[in-house]
């Protein structure tokens, strides 16, 4: 995806020594990125590397262990958890969704701050992720992917700053998973969305980000621009 990194953005995310310790066993350690407005970053490395714990740090469902992070110039930690949860949304591999149809799904995070989604945003939202027309659907009738496109659309719900996205093409079929791909970034383009996505799937890292993060046993190996870290790899 193309990006415009020479015009000097803004720093929305720094991350210092970021690091993680559990029960004595370090999980991550020494974690340090920049990630600027409207970046798409990369995390890949070896399954068990600490890719999914460096998400949770971000968006603090893991309180970090050394380091810390900036949110907006701020350390994230001055935001409370969960307005820090809105703002820095979180889209895991399987989608978890709410019994009920698509419309309670969408509603769940805005009513939770008492705010209201009209039916036009709700229909909105799902035209952003292919589904128009899907609003009264019962979620228990969804296909894999479907469910993913919806799981994404509630999260942009909360109108998020930065999404986070641990593998969330990795439980779909070929065909799903080129569709949320595109999706993703149609999305991203269109909403100058800034995002973080975890993969195992290097092609997928260059088609989907301008940089990358290489964590090897919880440290970074490598940072840089993507097509230089697929080339060396
Ligand atoms: N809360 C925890 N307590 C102890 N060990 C943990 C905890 N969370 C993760 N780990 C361990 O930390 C390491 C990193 O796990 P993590 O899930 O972050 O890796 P990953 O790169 O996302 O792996 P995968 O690609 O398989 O999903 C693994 O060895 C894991 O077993």
């Amino acid at each position: 995806m193309q990006s415009d990194r020479s015009s000097g953005q803004d720093t929305i995310l720094k991350v210092q020594d970021l690091g993680y310790q559990n029960d004595g066993k370090v999980i991550l350690k020494d974690i340090s990125f920049d990630l600027k407005l409207g970046e798409h970053l990369a995390v890949v490395g070896s399954s068990g590397s600490g890719k999914s714990t460096l998400l949770r740090l971000l968006n603090r469902l893991l309180e970090p262990t050394q380091g810390r992070v900036v949110y907006k110039g701020r350390d994230y930690k001055e935001t409370p958890p969960r307005e820090l949860r809105r703002k820095i949304g979180l889209i895991l591999q399987q989608p978890y969704l709410f019994p009920g149809t698509v419309a309670d799904n969408l509603r769940f995070g805005p009513a939770q701050r008492q705010a209201e989604i009209s039916d036009e945003a709700i229909a909105e939202l799902l035209s952003n992720v292919d589904l128009p027309d899907f609003a009264g659907r019962d979620v228990a009738n969804l296909s894999g992917g479907e469910a993913q496109r919806v799981s994404i659309a509630r999260t942009l719900a909360n109108s998020p700053e930065i999404l986070l996205m641990d593998e969330p093409t990795s439980a779909l079929d070929e065909e799903s998973r080129l569709q949320v791909e595109k999706l993703l970034c149609d999305i991203a383009q269109r909403q100058k969305l800034t995002f973080i996505i975890v993969t195992h799937d290097m092609q997928q890292a260059g088609r989907l980000a301008e940089t990358a993060l290489v964590l090897e046993g919880g440290r970074v190996q490598q940072y840089g621009p993507v097509e230089e870290i697929i080339h060396a790899k």
